[in-house]
């Protein structure tokens, strides 16, 4: 009798590979983040990353980190990925959700995850982990009792012919 396969991805692979898939569609030159939504029964219920709100084209909206201006960097305009992730869903509740993303959800971001009722976010990179943001979200996701774990990667390397 043929048995199970035994190299299927884990529902974290899965959900983290969502994630960095969604990040793939950022057309941010410096930074790519992806986010996957999941039911506490592990089904999807969202996915989203960073880029501009629809009507403010990529092409004509600044994609700059820095200049002298504030209003030709890309920061007063980006909607974070966590944010289009939860605003894309259009299913009701998010409730109990767990929340998969490639980069750690700012102090913006934490304040819609906790007001969403999400109550755990799962994420990779921890890159500004020093910055006030941070900082500010871990505070705001203690208090609200939203757990936060880094995901452990396993090394797996997933190879897609598109
Ligand atoms: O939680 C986040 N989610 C998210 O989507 N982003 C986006 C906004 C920007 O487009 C980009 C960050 O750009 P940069 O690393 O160049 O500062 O990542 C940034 C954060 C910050 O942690
Ligand atoms: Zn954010």
């Amino acid at each position: 009798m043929s048995e199970k396969r035994k190299d299927y991805l884990s529902w974290d692979e899965y959900f983290m590979g969502v994630a960095m898939l969604a990040g793939m569609r950022s057309k941010d030159p410096n930074t790519q983040v992806g986010c996957c939504i999941v039911s506490k029964d592990n089904k999807i219920l969202s996915m989203g990353y960073n880029g501009f709100p629809i009507g403010c084209s990529d092409d004509e909206f600044p994609w700059a980190r820095e200049g002298g201006d504030p209003l030709e960097t890309k920061y007063v305009y980006s909607t974070h990925s966590e944010l289009n992730a939860i605003l894309n869903y259009s299913g009701g509740s998010l409730a109990g959700a767990k929340l998969y993303v490639s980069l750690f959800p700012c102090n913006e971001c934490a304040k819609a995850i906790i007001q969403a009722g999400i109550k755990e976010v799962i994420y990779d990179c921890d890159k500004y982990a020093d910055t006030p943001s941070v900082i500010a979200s871990k505070r705001m996701m203690d208090a609200a009792g939203v757990r936060y774990h880094q995901y452990h990667r396993t090394n797996r390397e997933v190879k897609i012919l598109l």
